[in-house]
């Protein structure tokens, strides 16, 4: 099965549109005020609304409260919730939407009993945990924390570029790759050479994992 892959922080419509051509399967919109890839209702449904069919969009919350989740549900349309704060699973399924778990590995971080406790997630994004930040920080975690057998599929995130997407599906063998800093121009601001060189990169990883 090919990797998929995440491209995560759009704030601009034609960028989410450049990444769909070309063949990211999903787009990251943040809801998360502290962050400078925060974007309103209004961006989101100028994003969503450019978009061509089967892009998955995934709307991305910090510990939100609930009735702001509820609004952007109700107003814009998204496929997927991810969740990256310290929100417990409990408040993760009352939205009756498939959802996301990231998880900011630290060294006590359990990856397999975390996976086992978010059980009906849609998948386990493993995020490097940084000081400043919740994400977006381009920071690179140690791939070998993680386990070679998970309950959840494995979103790989953290520090991920076309330098190493390759390295990163090859090693890891992730279900998908998610990816924000890395392919951008400026925080918010995607770069399309760099988007487009992140999935050939992919494809490569793809290709001596499965081709051979
Ligand atoms: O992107 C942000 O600004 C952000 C802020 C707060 C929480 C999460 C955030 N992004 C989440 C993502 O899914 C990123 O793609 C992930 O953290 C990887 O980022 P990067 O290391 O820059 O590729």
């Amino acid at each position: 099965m090919r990797t998929r892959v995440k491209i995560c922080g759009f704030t601009r419509a034609e960028d989410a549109v450049q990444a769909a051509r070309l063949g990211a399967d999903a787009i990251g919109l943040v809801f998360y005020p502290p962050s400078p890839r925060n974007i309103d209702i209004d961006q989101a449904l100028r994003i969503t609304a450019a978009l061509p069919a089967f892009t998955t969009v995934v709307a991305l919350f910090v510990d939100e409260e609930e009735a702001r989740i509820r609004e952007i549900l109700q107003k814009v349309p998204i496929d997927c919730l991810q969740f990256h704060g310290d929100e417990p699973a409990e408040a993760c399924r009352i939205y009756n939407k498939r959802y996301i778990k990231a998880v900011r590995v630290r060294p006590e971080t359990h990856i397999a009993e975390l996976a086992g406790h978010y059980h009906d997630a849609a998948g386990l994004l493993l995020d490097a945990w940084h000081p400043d930040a919740k994400g977006g920080t381009g920071s690179l975690f140690d791939w070998n924390r993680i386990p070679e057998q998970c309950a959840l599929p494995i979103i790989l995130a953290g520090g991920l570029n076309p330098e190493n997407a390759c390295d990163a599906v090859r090693t890891v063998k992730p279900y998908a790759l998610d990816v924000s800093s890395g392919v951008e121009a400026a925080k918010g601001v995607k770069d399309a050479a760099r988007m487009a060189a992140f999935l050939t990169e992919v494809n490569q990883g793809d290709r001596t994992n499965y081709d051979r």
